[in-house]
C-alpha cells in the first residue's frame, strides 16, 4: 500500500491502479463514509491539476463523481472524490463479455451522454476506455478520469483551438481515433470516435485489433488496421454504422449533433427490440453438470424472460443460466449463454429453427426480450 498518512481519511482497499496513480477506497472519519482517493505517482507532468480542474467543472453533473477534497501528502498529490462502482471493462470480464445487446445499448446512451456533458463544459476527455467508465449495481454509468482532458474552447471568447498536427501521441492505442494516431490535434470528433470503438467493443466483445485470444497489437500496427477498418467491421447495426460514418465525416471544429447521435442508438435499440431472440431459462444447472442431471432439470425449467435478469443481467452472476429455446419437443438448442462471438451464429440458428417449424416461431415470439 502506498505510504499515505492523513488525520482525515484511512486507506482502506485498493480499487485500480492507472499509468499515472493508485485509486483507493478509504474511509473519511470527518463524515463517517466512504469515499475514493486517488493518489498521483510522483512524476515531472502532474496530471492532477487538471483533474480537478475538471471534477470542479462537472462535479454535481448526473454520472460524474463528487469532487469532494484534495491536496498534497509528502510530494504526493492526491483528490479525493465520491466512491462509485466497478470499470466497465472489469464487469464486463467478470460476467464473461455476455450481456444482452439491448442492455449494452442502454450503457451506451449513457456513456455519449457522459460525453455530451463533458463537452459542454469545454473539455475533452481524450483517454475514453470501457475502464474509464464505472458502472453501479443499478446500472448507472459514471464517467471518470480527466488527467488527460483538455480545453478545447476558451470559454469567454468562445474560440476553438486551431488544428495542428505533429502532435504527440495521448490516449490509449486501443480506443483512440485515426487521427490522434496520425498526430492531428483532438477534438470533439475523436471522443466520439473512441466512443464507437468503446461501443463495438461492448457489443462485439472484440476490436478488429483488439482480438478474442489476447493478441496485442503495437500502436503502429493498430494505426495501420484503423486506417482499413470498414464500418460494418465494427457494427452489425444499420443505424450504429450510419452513426459511425458520420463520426468520421466531423470537421475539426464541428459541433457534434448529439441528438442525432442518440437518435441512432435509439434506432439500434428499437431495430433489437423488434428482432432480439435471446431467450434465457434459469434453471440452477451448472456447465459441468452431467447430461442425465440436465435432462431431468431441463424437464422441469422455466422458459422465462426473468425480470431481475432483464433489470439488472450486468450484475448477476450468470454461471447457472442457460440459454434455450424450447421446441415442440422441449429441445435445447444451446447449453449455454453464447459468448458474443457466437451470438450472431446463434440468432441465425434459432432464425432459420423458426422459419421451419411455425411451433419454434410461436415460442420464440412470446420470448422475445
Ligand atoms: N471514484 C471512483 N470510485 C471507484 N473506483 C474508482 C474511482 N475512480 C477510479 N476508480 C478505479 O480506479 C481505476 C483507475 O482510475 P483512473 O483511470 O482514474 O486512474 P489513472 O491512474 O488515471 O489510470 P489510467 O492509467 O487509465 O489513466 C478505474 O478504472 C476504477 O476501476
Amino acid at each position: 500500500m502506498v505510504d499515505f498518512k492523513s488525520d482525515r481519511y484511512t486507506l482502506d482497499t485498493l480499487l485500480g491502479e492507472g499509468n499515472f496513480g493508485s485509486v483507493y477506497k478509504a474511509l473519511d472519519k470527518k463524515t463517517d463514509t466512504f469515499v475514493a482517493i486517488k493518489i498521483e505517482k510522483s512524476q515531472k507532468i502532474s496530471q492532477i491539476d487538471m483533474e480537478i480542474d475538471v471534477l470542479q467543472h462537472v462535479s454535481g453533473e448526473e454520472g460524474f463523481p463528487k469532487l469532494i477534497d484534495f491536496g498534497k501528502y509528502g510530494d504526493k498529490s492526491y483528490v479525493v472524490m465520491s466512491l462509485l462502482g466497478q470499470n466497465l471493462h472489469k464487469k464486463f470480464q467478470s460476467i464473461r463479455k455476455i450481456i444482452n445487446v439491448e442492455t449494452v445499448l442502454d450503457i451506451g446512451l449513457q456513456c455519449l451522454q457522459r460525453i455530451k456533458t463533458l463537452h459542454e463544459c469545454y473539455y475533452l476527455h481524450r483517454d475514453l476506455k470501457p475502464q474509464q467508465y464505472l458502472i453501479d449495481d443499478d446500472l448507472h454509468v459514471c464517467l471518470v478520469d480527466f488527467g488527460l482532458c483538455k480545453k478545447f474552447m476558451n470559454s469567454k471568447l468562445m474560440i476553438h483551438i486551431p488544428y495542428t498536427d505533429n502532435r504527440p501521441f495521448v490516449g490509449t492505442a486501443n480506443y483512440a481515433s485515426l487521427n490522434t494516431h496520425l498526430g492531428i490535434q483532438q477534438s470533439r470528433r475523436d471522443d466520439l470516435e473512441s466512443f464507437c470503438y468503446i461501443l463495438s467493443y461492448l457489443l462485439n466483445g472484440q476490436l478488429p485489433w483488439i482480438p478474442v485470444d489476447k493478441t496485442k497489437y503495437d500502436e503502429k500496427t493498430i494505426k495501420k488496421m484503423k486506417t482499413s477498418v470498414a464500418p460494418s467491421n465494427l457494427f452489425s447495426s444499420s443505424s450504429l454504422v450510419q452513426f459511425f460514418v458520420y463520426v468520421k465525416s466531423l470537421s475539426f471544429e464541428k459541433v457534434p449533433d448529439y441528438q442525432y447521435l442518440f437518435e441512432l442508438i435509439n434506432q439500434a435499440l428499437f431495430e433489437e427490440k423488434s428482432s432480439s431472440m435471446s431467450i434465457f431459462t434459469v434453471d440452477g444447472s451448472t456447465n459441468s453438470r452431467s447430461s442425465k442431471k440436465l435432462k431431468k432439470k431441463r424437464s422441469r425449467k422455466r422458459t422465462v424472460v426473468n425480470s431481475k435478469f432483464k433489470r439488472s443481467n450486468l450484475c448477476r452472476s450468470l454461471d447457472n443460466i442457460n440459454v434455450s429455446v424450447n421446441d415442440s419437443d422441449g429441445t435445447m438448442v444451446c447449453d449455454q449463454l453464447p459468448e458474443f462471438k457466437d451470438r450472431k451464429a446463434f440468432k441465425e440458428t434459432l432464425l432459420k429453427a423458426a422459419a421451419e417449424n411455425p411451433l419454434v416461431q410461436e415460442k420464440l415470439n412470446c420470448c422475445v426480450m
